[in-house]
């Protein structure tokens, strides 16, 4: 049996993803408040794996995720792509109009800005997590309340669905990262002959074209960029992280890569290899 660290309550979108990504397993997911407390949580027992939002195609990248990836110890040993499609829920009986305040998580409630600019009576209220704001509706009987979540998070809590599809643009979809102590990365952890991806962290000195520099060598190795995102160093005004996700078709020219940029980067961490998701989940 796995053990999956999630964030968030069962029906939330990491609990939809930690089951179609170990379909094929036993699992139970282990529910967390916040992703600091994951992290935590995955810093306590090494037998555990996590699932951990990364980026979405409408409300950007979770640049705390970023940071707690790389200060923690664990490696990426997959990703998961899934379409992320919201609902507004309320206790059975009550109409748009009944409604006074909205309740989600901060992602969610992003991927609907534009529904909800539409309906300017509701107060938006950031919420631990989707499906938790459901549950805490039905629970605490919250009339007045509604809750941006998934489909199955409403029925599952017994809610009733108002609108569906209330995310500004259908084409959203989050990835995530599955994540694992070195060791147990290294033992379930995807064969040489998949990895066709990796996530780097590096810092840069101060100079001209640094980064360029960089990005002509991983061009030259046949190293493809799928993503690139800065983050601010705490402590160092206007200097930066760089979160590199690369794609590649040979393990080796990109080991070559990372060998070539060494002496011009600096703090590299390498964050995981791992196999490409190939599919996006709808
Ligand atoms: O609240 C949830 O249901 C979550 O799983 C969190 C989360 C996120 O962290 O981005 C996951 C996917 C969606 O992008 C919206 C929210």
């Amino acid at each position: 049996m796995k053990k999956i660290t999630i964030q968030g309550v069962a029906g939330c979108y990491h609990d939809a993803a930690a089951h179609l990504y170990f379909s094929e397993d036993d699992i139970q997911t282990i529910e967390c408040e916040t992703f600091p407390a994951m992290f935590e949580t995955l810093a306590t027992d090494a037998s555990l794996l996590g699932i951990v939002a990364i980026e979405n195609t409408i409300a950007g990248s979770l640049l705390q995720n970023h940071e707690l990836l790389r200060q923690s110890n664990l490696r990426i040993i997959g990703e998961l792509k899934l379409r992320i499609s919201h609902v507004l829920a309320a206790l059975p009986g009550q109409s748009i109009d009944d409604l006074s305040e909205v309740n989600s998580h901060p992602m969610a409630l992003m991927q609907c800005e534009q529904f909800l600019r539409r309906h300017p009576n509701l107060k938006i209220v950031e919420r631990l997590d989707t499906a938790g704001s459901a549950k805490e509706i039905a629970t605490d009987n919250l009339e007045g309340h509604a809750a941006v979540c998934g489909e199955y998070a409403a029925s599952l809590y017994g809610l009733n669905i108002l609108e569906k599809g209330i995310e500004t643009n259908k084409r959203n979809f989050t990835r995530f990262l599955i994540i694992a102590d070195p060791l147990l990365a290294s033992e379930i952890g995807p064969a040489e002959r998949d990895i066709d991806k990796a996530s780097i962290v590096f810092t840069l000195p101060h100079t001209h074209g640094a980064l360029s520099k960089v990005l002509t060598i991983l061009s030259f190795y046949d190293i493809n960029l799928s993503k690139i995102q800065s983050t601010p160093i705490v402590g160092r005004e206007w200097e930066y992280r760089f979160y590199v996700d690369v794609t590649f078709d040979s393990l080796v020219r990109y080991h070559q890569a990372i060998e070539a940029v060494r002496p011009l980067i600096k703090d590299l961490k390498i964050l995981g290899e791992y196999a490409e998701a190939k599919i996006t989940h709808a």
